[in-house]
């Protein structure tokens, strides 16, 4: 007698992790584009006279729509009652059409003479393709989160999640180092922009084939598992904002991050001013960070899968935090060896708090309102990514300028360390509290994600 045994398309091994691998790399594409612009601000100064003020408010650009437009928040309801397919392919075309305006806007095809709202029409313009683009890649990062819960839940989702962002990442590296030689082959700065909405179409159309495939996993579903997925409502939103967990997730993510991304962005000027590395050397250090990442988000979210200890994984990121912002803080050992080694603690303190944050979030929130809790989440991280860098460039300006005598800028980073250091010390306090609420609700944030 042959019994009939419903297989769905995820417990497939090998169709889960093909799923995950065409994401991730959307993702990749995604991050790549995000952070391309960077290297390139001496260039942007030389060829397209940007000053430093122009180039602030291209990078500020990222957050316009999500923060004050609501973008990402009115994105996680449409990701949660349209679902991924949907959702995925507009964050995709949002990103295409971003990127597009952008790369016309620095390539010269528009904007190239004349001033809209008092800015630069080329900045104007290609920060206006950087707000679309902005809530294009954001929106997929909510997106993939859910896509990986889908294939993932009762697996090795930690895993899972910690190898896209690993491979996302990829896409950071590959901005900070082929970027700048990339457009000097070219003798122009929009090459690599341009380069990039070329890997954009690719992840896009990488996308389309998953669409392929979340197709056939939902046919594979029984029924009765069908059934039990009941529609989003807008009630839903009142249930997650009601939810005491939720908000110290939210909480100790805007914190954690604050201390992280925006630290980053000044940590190369940290070690020509503190650590007296040569300028052209000094990014080596910092780079450290995410290549550290690369290899321990997954090996910590592997640790999370099988044996949990979430929300203590959590408390141990946040004290890392806190000792490492602290001795860049202290006067002692202006060495770039010692520079080094803390940077390395660093990166294994932004492995440890991801690779255990976001998997936790569906312990936390049914399934059906996860594309709007990730959404909230990102919303609230959001702030702290637009304002921080903002706060920490006028504390320099206001407070630590050096007098030098070879008259270029010099600052005294003491007091930007200690405001990072402070974000760590709240962030240690709200992984505790989330610690005491997880053993009061029972949400099981020390408990392995794999079922046995
Ligand atoms: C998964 C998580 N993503 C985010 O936090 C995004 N909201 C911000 C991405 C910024 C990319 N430079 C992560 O990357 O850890």
């Amino acid at each position: 007698m042959t019994e009939l045994i419903q297989r769905k398309l995820s417990d497939s091994k090998a169709a889960r992790w093909t799923a995950l691998a065409i994401v991730a790399f959307t993702m990749l594409c995604g991050y790549f584009l995000t952070d391309v612009m960077s290297p390139l601000k001496p260039m942007l100064e030389e060829e397209l006279a940007w000053t430093s003020t122009d180039f602030g408010i291209f990078t500020s650009a990222y957050g316009w729509f999500n923060v004050f437009f609501l973008m990402l928040i009115f994105g996680g309801m449409i990701l949660d009652k349209m679902g991924v397919r949907f959702t995925g392919m507009g964050a995709c075309c949002l990103m295409l059409i971003g990127c597009a305006i952008k790369y016309a806007a620095v390539a010269g095809y528009i904007g190239a003479e004349g001033t809209i709202f008092g800015w630069k029409s080329q900045v104007a313009l290609a920060s206006l393709g950087y707000a679309i683009f902005g809530v294009g890649v954001e929106i997929a990062g909510i997106t993939v989160s859910k896509v990986i819960v889908k294939w993932f839940k009762g697996k090795e989702l930690a895993l899972a999640m910690g190898l896209e962002m690993a491979t996302a990442r990829i896409g950071t590296m590959l901005a900070m180092a082929v970027t700048v030689p990339f457009a000097k082959y070219f003798q122009s700065v929009s090459a690599p922009v341009l380069l990039c909405l070329i890997m954009l179409c690719i992840g896009t159309i990488s996308y389309m084939v998953y669409i392929v495939m979340d197709r056939k996993l939902e046919a594979s579903m029984s029924a009765e598992e069908e059934e039990k997925e009941e529609p989003f409502r807008m009630s839903d939103v009142f249930l997650i904002i009601k939810n005491k967990g939720f908000w110290l997730i939210a909480l100790l993510c805007v914190l954690f991050y604050s201390a992280v991304f925006p630290f980053i962005k000044y940590a190369t000027d940290l070690m020509v001013n503190k650590y007296h590395v040569e300028q052209e050397l000094a990014g080596f250090i910092p780079s450290l960070l995410p290549l550290g990442t690369l290899f321990l988000t997954p090996f910590f979210g592997n640790l999370y899968d099988r044996k949990g200890k979430g929300a203590t994984i959590m408390i141990i990121g946040a004290v890392m935090l806190i000792g490492v912002h602290l001795l860049f803080a202290l006067p002692i050992l202006n060495e770039w060896w010692f520079a080094t080694l803390v940077m390395i603690v660093l990166g294994i303190a932004f492995s440890l708090v991801p690779s255990a944050m976001w998997p936790s979030v569906p312990k936390i929130i049914p399934e059906k309102q996860l594309g709007t809790a990730y959404a909230l989440i990102f919303w609230v991280q959001n702030w702290g990514l637009m304002g921080v860098p903002a706060l920490i460039g006028w504390v320099l300006d206001t407070y630590c300028k050096l007098d030098t005598t070879n008259g270029g800028p010099a600052y005294d980073y003491t007091l930007p360390m200690i405001i990072f250091c402070c974000f760590g010390i709240v962030a240690l306090f709200i992984a505790v509290m989330l610690k005491r609420e997880d053993k009061k609700k029972g949400y099981g944030l020390e408990l392995p994600n794999i079922k046995q």
